[in-house]
């Protein structure tokens, strides 16, 4: 398996430009959050990384190979998209039968199994599924297909708390049995926290993150206490958000803490979560209050 690299993808639609010289790589094997908020331009990205709609400048390679049109380099990835590109009265079944036929080898048994455990039938037909049976008949087809890299926009659209969960399942169970890369682009972000390793994340049109979801964590402290001593705890340190409560005051870092920094007594540290720093890397400093 090859690496498949994203370089300098810009995109306009018209006057607007949506994704600016992003750039990043995916490793095989590996299980990557892709995470922005509304209207950021994931989709946009997935769509270009598959071939769906082209860039306005950029390439991606599979290797050294440039995606674009190359049928062998797009035979290895799968979207699962938003769109419901199916016509009319077409089955479940009909939807499997034709990722086989375009990728091979596709992974009826487990695909049955996991129909039956989210209570679907493979006779169903797609177009008269609710919104979240539609998004489980996306899910099982796209865990059987047979591609080095599987791209999961808005994986969970739908799903109800158990069905979450039992897809998460799912896709670690494949992933063990199968090791190759998935990409979440997912909105609820500490679900997926356990599961993904490596986060990129895209703001303002760009990436403000590539990293190991546990080196970012490794990051993220909390330390709060009277201001004034926060204040000269935390300078010179990376702040991204802060609350006061009072005299109280909680700062929001990103940031290694210097051993050599001497903790004042009343001044406590702790860790904040994937989705803070999340809300926090994107949110423009609204997070603050001071
Ligand atoms: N075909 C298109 N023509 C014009 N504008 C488009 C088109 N597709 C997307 N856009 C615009 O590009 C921006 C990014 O959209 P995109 O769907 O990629 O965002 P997203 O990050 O997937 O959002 P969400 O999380 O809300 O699904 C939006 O402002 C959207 O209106």
């Amino acid at each position: 398996m090859e690496q498949l690299s994203i370089n300098h993808i810009s995109k306009r639609f018209g006057r607007q430009l949506v994704l600016d010289d992003v750039s990043f790589t995916l490793a095989p094997a590996k299980i990557y959050g892709l995470l922005g908020r509304n209207g950021a331009g994931k989709s946009t990205l997935l769509n270009i990384i598959t071939n769906r709609i082209f860039p306005t400048s950029g390439t991606v390679k599979l290797g050294d190979l440039d995606t674009n049109n190359n049928d062998d380099a797009l035979g290895k990835m799968f979207l699962m998209g938003e769109a419901n590109l199916y016509p009319k009265r077409t089955s479940i079944r009909r939807t499997f039968d034709l990722a086989n036929e375009a990728y091979g080898q596709f992974n009826y048994q487990t695909a049955a199994r996991q129909l039956q455990e989210f209570g679907l039938d493979d006779q169903q037909h797609v177009n008269d599924l609710s919104t979240g049976q539609r998004t489980i008949a996306k899910l099982v087809l796209a865990l059987n297909v047979d591609a080095d890299y599987i791209l999961m926009d808005e994986p969970v659209l739908g799903l109800d708390a158990t069905h979450r969960d039992l897809f998460y399942k799912e896709l670690l169970k494949s992933y063990q049995a199968k090791p190759r890369t998935f990409v979440l682009s997912p909105h609820l972000i500490e679900e997926v926290a356990q599961l993904v390793e490596h986060v990129v994340i895209i703001d303002q049109h760009k990436v403000i993150a590539d990293d190991q979801v546990q080196h970012l964590l490794d990051l993220a402290h909390t330390v709060s206490g009277p201001a004034k001593l926060v204040d000269e705890y935390t300078a010179g340190l990376r702040v991204l958000a802060s609350e006061n409560l009072g005299n109280i005051k909680t700062a929001y870092l990103l940031d290694d803490l210097d051993d050599q920094r001497v903790i004042p007594d009343q001044v406590k540290l702790g860790h904040y979560d994937l989705q803070h720093l999340f809300i926090y890397l994107t949110s423009g400093g609204e997070h603050n209050n001071d």
